[in-house]
């Protein structure tokens, strides 16, 4: 199966009240861990990829590889540029095969961010290709930039419902209390926000933050209509604390596939504890 746009599964999602995960692919063994926890479990699943990760595998790399696992898996798969940053680069991952994308305007003035995402939408829809946007400021640390959670500001639902009409994306990321990276107590999810963007708009809010979210709040948050939840910090962990494992035990290890092959491991775990959360499994 060719690499999908977010239109094959959201609209079912929102409808049955479900939601996608977003899994960020930082690298190949993140690649592999995500659709193998999605083949097991029949789900379908969005490849997020960071600006910074692109520039780190390759922009040919990362095409090659999501359509290598929608092929092989025959999953609906998008392969989603996430929090992009410019028309141009939207542009340059939808020439290289990306099937969807993020234009991240939430730094710009309320008009400008709808001026710039509507840019976005016409060009991408021409090519079939699905868009989200982005309104209020997410807290925490995305792509190695930091935003303290005193700046962030939550989404006002009047905008966020403007915001869609004018700009028709598929789906919108709304601030509403996550943030990036793992949390220091719990976070204070506006699940309210959540609600009446939802109901007054037809396609499903997005979560961003979703690592260590509380399973009570993300169960909540997707019964109050968010449809596209977003890990990447949990599958980091996890990553990393099986390659500290392996390498504390026996400090001579020398071939990566040693160390390499618990960390697909547990992120394949993280990936299928989400997607049996967020509901998706036999929804491919
Ligand atoms: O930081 C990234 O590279 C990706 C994130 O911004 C992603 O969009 C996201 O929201 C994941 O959040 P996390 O699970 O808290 O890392
Ligand atoms: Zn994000």
């Amino acid at each position: 199966m060719p690499l999908v746009s977010m239109n094959e599964f959201l609209p079912k999602a929102k409808a049955n009240k479900f939601a996608v995960g977003q899994f960020n692919m930082n690298n190949l063994e993140f690649a592999q861990a995500i659709v193998e926890a999605a083949e097991e479990l029949k789900s379908p699943f969005i490849y997020g990829v960071s600006e910074g990760a692109l520039k780190y595998m390759g922009i040919d790399f990362t095409v090659a590889i999501a359509e290598a696992a929608a092929k092989k898996s025959g999953l609906p798969i998008a392969l989603h540029l996430d929090h992009g940053s410019s028309f141009e680069v939207a542009m340059k991952c939808i020439r290289a095969g990306f099937s969807s994308v993020m234009f991240d305007g939430s730094h710009y003035s309320f008009e400008e961010n709808i001026r710039l995402t509507k840019e976005v939408v016409k060009a991408a829809h021409a090519m079939g290709v699905s868009v989200e946007g982005e309104l209020g400021t997410i807290g925490g640390v995305e792509d190695d930039i930091s935003v303290d959670e005193a700046n962030a500001s939550l989404a006002k639902p009047e905008e966020a419902i403007r915001f869609y009409e004018e700009t028709g994306v598929d789906c919108l990321a709304i601030a509403v209390g996550t943030a990036h990276g793992m949390y220091a107590g719990e976070p204070n999810i506006h699940f309210d926000i959540i609600e009446a963007v939802s109901k007054a708009i037809p396609v499903p809010v997005v979560l961003h933050g979703g690592s260590g979210v509380p399973d009570e709040m993300i169960i909540k948050s997707i019964a109050a209509g968010v449809g596209k939840i977003n890990v990447n910090t949990e599958n980091q962990v996890a990553c990393t604390e099986a390659i500290r494992e392996v390498l504390n035990k026996d400090g001579k290890v020398y071939d990566p596939r040693k160390y390499l092959t618990p960390a697909r491991k547990a992120m394949v775990e993280v990936v299928k504890s989400k997607i049996q959360l967020f509901g998706s499994s036999n929804q491919a």
